[in-house]
Order: structure tokens, then sequence, then C-alpha cells
């Protein structure tokens, strides 16, 4: 009997494509599992740790025959192994105490057939079983992730992703061990123990009663480390979670730390979470090899009893040989399912605790629900009615009060001091996060009442950073709009001036490197920006996108967007006037909410804090154009 110890392969946490994902067939419905819960749990879980694994029995349906098979298997496979001593027991006090070559033969036949059906069940469980386990375990990791795609970004913002990535493989594998071994054996041993404890009893019942005293210990110590056993599980899996974390953020800001110069700072924070879960898990295997002595210790005790009352018995004619030689064998049959239920009930707690940190995520509140409104035709008008915005842990309102009125066609520059929330603004629209108060509506209708798919494809946003996927440009370029044609993918890269894809080695076809960083930041930017128009949206929400770009491509991309505008609905966050100069309006947000909204030259005219804002950036214009300047001067003269 092996436990299964495949190590859990590793990824690395994206950040998600706004669609919800689909259920696959033949998997149990996430929504069974998606019980909305009235605030967002806390890390560590209160509740029973054993409910949560209840709860995921429902992941076991698809597989039931199998699961059923598997039990059958090895209840037959127990069953075959009891009988071998009792024949043991016929073969000696029958044909070897009366001589009897023929009764030999037959019951040495029999216990030989019994041998190779035990083996061949075994192989039978084995083969029933990893598919129902491994397929129980696709279909829980298919519905945890698909309900990290579904969760608002306020969960994201809240939850390290070394802690997700951690639930969602290490965890899960945990559980699955647990499903396919665990269970399976804890209900066996327990059989065993009972149905051979019984026949012991029946055998010779003063050596029944000291093996069954001989039980009571191990129950005891059991209950005993149950509590402290589970404490430790817990705590190695946070630690797993939080040294998962420190890589993951290690490996994303590797440049920032080469930088910094700051390598052995993060190593040692890196080294003290790594410390720490050795130091709990050293804790843990203490604790289990106390237990383990002891339990290994009482059967051999237990041996030494029986053997000497056994023997004196069997001197005194109150048992035949052959019911001593069967007691014995039977009795250290025992051996293997009293030991390996401390080592399974420890399993069991520990997939307890994996399920309940599971159950975290399954019950962390989904507040971007779906509506059902459909808009019909689409005319891109955004309103926005007395909004309001304060995220879930902060302690006041980031915007308020906003009102906004855009028309169908046109751009509004949204300009504004660093964190006054014009990224938030742009959030709102595409719903990542949900007004706090007030509302949004597209051609009049509540942006909550619409169904997200719809939303997300009337709605493109393009944003600050730019996140590309590890996968192909195209595939990176088509991600909002698959069915996109050549022809639009060329449109798309033209207006986004990201025309360098075509110099990749593989051009369109080349994969973006990890959050596309074998990119620069301006490329990237560019390339995000085509995946926005590629869209074809009729609202294009544009959150700084420019601010990575040099001068000249900036003012290629502008000179594009010019464009793209036309006709589609456009929110552009703008730092710069000439940025500002693609809208129609501009909508100034100051004190957390619109402050003024009028044409640039208006505001410039009336508003002091504008043409401070926009004079600052022309003065860091100048100063760029000027670095650009002594750049071309420095080519010239080299
Ligand atoms: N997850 C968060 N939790 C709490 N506060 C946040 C969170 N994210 C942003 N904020 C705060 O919300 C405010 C608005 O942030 P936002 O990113 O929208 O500013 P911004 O105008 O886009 O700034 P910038 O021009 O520098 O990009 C800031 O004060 C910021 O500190």
């Amino acid at each position: 009997m092996s436990a299964d110890l495949s190590a859990p392969a590793s990824t690395t946490p994206q950040r998600n494509p706004a669609s919800s994902t689909e259920p696959r067939p033949g998997v149990a419905s996430p929504t069974a599992l998606d019980h909305p819960a009235t605030i967002a749990p806390p890390p560590t879980g209160k509740r029973r740790p054993s409910t949560s694994l209840w709860r995921f029995r429902t992941y076991l349906y698809p597989f039931r025959a199998r699961f059923i098979s598997m039990f059958v298997f090895a209840s037959i496979g127990v069953g075959a192994s009891i009988v071998v001593p009792l024949v043991t027991k016929a073969v000696i006090d029958g044909p070897i105490a009366d001589s009897d070559r023929r009764g030999l033969y037959a019951l040495g036949l029999f216990a030989l057939s019994l041998g190779i059906v035990e083996a061949l069940l075994m192989f039978g469980r084995r083969w029933v079983v990893a598919k129902a386990t491994l397929g129980t375990e696709y279909g829980l990791r298919t519905d945890l992730y698909a309900k990290l795609q579904r969760l608002p970004m306020s969960f994201h913002g809240q939850w390290q992703s070394g802690q997700l990535l951690s639930r969602i493989m290490n965890d899960l594998s945990t559980v699955r061990r647990f499903l396919g071994f665990g269970l399976l054996f804890i209900l066996m041993s327990i059989a065993q123990i009972v149905v051979v404890t019984a026949l012991l009893l029946n055998m010779y019942w003063p050596l029944g009663l000291v093996v069954l005293v001989s039980s009571v210990p191990v129950v005891l110590l059991c209950r005993r480390n149950e509590r402290e056993y589970t404490r430790l599980s817990r705590k190695i899996q946070d630690e797993t979670g939080d040294v998962a974390s420190s890589v993951e953020e290690g490996a994303h800001g590797l440049r920032v730390i080469k930088a910094f110069g700051r390598g052995g700072h993060v190593f040692a924070k890196f080294d003290a979470r790594s410390t720490q879960l050795f130091d709990t898990s050293m804790e843990r295997v203490r604790l289990v090899s106390k237990f383990w002595t002891f339990l290994e210790v009482i059967p051999s005790v237990t041996l030494i009893i029986v053997l000497g009352f056994g023997a004196v018995a069997a001197g005194q004619g109150r048992l035949t040989l052959g019911t001593l030689v069967a007691f014995i064998t039977l009795m250290l049959s025992l051996v293997w399912p009293v030991a390996a239920l401390g080592f399974l009930l420890s399993q069991a707690q520990e997939a307890m605790t994996a399920a309940d940190r599971i159950a975290e995520i399954f019950d962390a509140e989904n507040t971007i629900t779906d509506g059902e409104a459909e808009l019909t035709e689409v005319r891109g008008a955004v309103r926005l009615e007395n909004v309001g915005f304060r995220f879930v842990d902060g302690e006041h309102d980031v915007l308020h009060d906003v009102n906004l009125d855009i028309a169908p066609g046109e751009t509004i520059a949204l300009v504004g001091a660093t964190g006054s929330g014009k990224t938030v603004f742009t959030s709102l629209v595409p719903r990542l996060d949900d007004v706090t108060a007030g509302r949004i509506t597209i051609d009049g209708v509540d942006i909550r009442d619409l169904r997200l798919e719809q939303l997300r494809t009337v709605v493109a946003t393009a944003f600050e950073d730019p996140t590309l996927f590890s996968m192909s440009a195209r595939e990176n370029l088509t991600l909002g709009r698959p069915g996109a044609s050549d022809e639009d993918i060329a449109e798309a890269i033209d207006v986004a001036q990201a025309h360098f894809v075509h110099d990749l080695p593989w051009g369109l076809d080349t994969r973006i490197g990890e959050q596309g960083m074998s990119l620069s930041g301006g490329q990237r930017q560019r390339l995000a920006l085509a995946r926005a128009v590629l869209a074809k949206p009729a609202v294009l929400v544009l959150d700084d996108t420019l601010s990575a770009l040099d001068i000249h491509t900036e003012a290629l991309v502008e000179e594009a967007l010019k464009w793209v505008l036309v006709g589609v609905t456009g929110v552009v966050v703008a730092h710069r006037a000439s940025t500002v100069l693609l809208a129609d309006r501009v909508a100034m947000l100051s004190g957390g909410t619109i402050s003024h909204v009028g044409t640039h030259s208006e505001l410039l005219d009336t508003v002091p804090e504008y043409r401070a804002l926009l004079s600052a950036e022309f003065d860091l214009e100048q100063e760029a154009s000027a670095l650009d300047e002594i750049a071309e001067f420095e080519e010239v003269t080299r």
C-alpha cells in the first residue's frame, strides 16, 4: 500500500480576462458550491473543517460507479485476507493433523486462489480509482478557477496570489489523495479491525478481550492528537501559501529587486518564511513520530501477551494449535490497519483543513453578479448618476456624487491629479468594481442589470499597466474578439501603431514572454491598446494607455486614435494636453468628484487647478523633448 505522492505542478496566476467560465460537461456545476456569503470570509476558517470536505461530495457523483466498484473491490480484498488465516486453521487442524494429503492439496489450492483474487482485486481497485480521483480533482480545480475568474477585483486585491496558487494546487492534491486513498483505507481498516476482533473474540474470547483492550489507548491517543495535528496542518498549508507568494512576487519583481540591489533583503524575507515552514513541518513530524512510536509498541506488547497466554491455553487443550496459529495470524493482520489508522486519520485532518481553505474561496462573496437585461441596439450613451465608490476595506469614499453624461460617439478626457480616482472611475464602467452609491447606465439601462458578457463586449478597456499573457501576439490581440479576421487585426495594429509585432521572430505567432516581459513598456502598451481597439466596442475606456510611449510614438498613436474614437463613446484618462485634445470635452476629477466639465479651452481659461495640472505635464513634456534633443545631439556628435 503506498500513498500517492505525485508532486503538484506549478503555475503562475495571471490577471483575469473578464469573461466568466462555463462549467465543463461531466463536472459538477460550480453553482453547487457557489453559496453567496454575506461577508468575505477571513483567510483562516472558523467553520468545522469536516463540513467543508462533506460539501465537495457532489464532485464524486459523476464517478460514483467507480467509487462504488473501488469499495466493492477493497471489501472483497479485505474479506479474502481475513479468510486466508481461517483456511490455515482448517489446514492445520484438518488435513495436517489427520495426514490427509488430498484435503491438504484442496485447501492449499483454495488458499492460493484467494491470494490470486486478492492481488487481482488490488489491481482492479487501483485502476478504477485513478480516473475517479483525478476526475474529482479536475472538476474541483476547474470550478475553483472559474470562481476565481468571477470574483471581483476587490477580492483579488485582498488575497495574495501565492495563497490562491497553493490552494488551487497543493490543497486540491491533498483532498484528491484523501478521496482516492485515505478515505477508503480508513473505512477498510475500521471494517477489518471490527471483523477481525469479533472473529478473535469468537475463536477464544479471553485472548480476544486482550486485543480489544489494547485498542483503547490507540483511540484515546488519536483523539488527543487530533486538535494539535489539525492546527499544525492548517499552519503548514497557510505558510506554504506564504512561501508561494514570496516566490511569485520575487519572480515578478525581479527587475526592481535587482535594480535596487535588494536581492539580499528579499532573500532574507523568503528565507524567514521558508524557515518558518520548515519549523512548523518539523513540529508536525515530531508529533506524528511520537504518535507512531506508541502505535507500533501497542501491537508488539499485545502480541507478546497473546503468545504467552495462547501457548499456555494450547498446552492445556483449551484451544487447538490451528486456532492459535490462525489467531496470531489474524492478530498480526491487525498491526498494519491499527498503525495505519493513525496516519490515515492525520491524512483525513489534513484533507479537511485543505478542503476548508478551498471552501474559503468558494464562499467568497461574488459581488459582481450577472444581470438579465440585453441591449438590442447599442448606441453607447454612458451616464453616471450620483456615483460613489469606496473600497471594501476603505475608510472613506474614493469617489462621491459623480454625475456625467457622455453622448454616443462623444469622447471625454478624464483629468485629475495623481490618486484622484481616475483608474477607479475607469474600472466602474466595465464593472470590474461596482459602484457603492448611485448608478451607471448605458443607453438608459443600469449596467448591473446587463448580462456581464454583453457589457464587456460593449465596453473595452485598455489599462495603464498592460497585462499580456503567455501566448502568441495574435492570441493576446484577439482576447476580446476571438474570431477577428486578419484584416481587422491589421487595422487594429495600424491604429495602435503596434507594427513592431511584424518584426518579432515569428511575427504575430511569436509567443510573448510571461507577462509580456520580453517587450518594452511602450510595446506592451501598444499591443494592449490594439487589443482594446480590435474588440470594436461601443464604449472604449483608455486608462492612461499612452503613458509609456515616447513622444513620437504617442503622437502617432494619438493621430490614429482620432480615427478610432470616431463613432465610439470614449473615456480617455489624460495627463497631457495633446491627449486632452483628442476629446470633445474634459471632466476634471478633484476632491473625489467631477468638479468641472467643459472643453479644454474653457477649463484652461476658468479653472486654475486644471491649468496647473496640465502646465506641470507641459513642463515635463518640455523636459522630455529637451532630453530627446540632447540625445539626438549626442547621437549625431558621437
Ligand atoms: N485596493 C485599494 N484599496 C484601497 N484604496 C485604494 C485601492 N486602490 C487604489 N486606492 C486608492 O484610491 C485612490 C484613487 O486611486 P486611482 O488609482 O484611481 O488614482 P488615479 O487617479 O488613477 O492615480 P494615477 O494618476 O496615479 O494613476 C487613491 O487614493 C488610492 O490610494
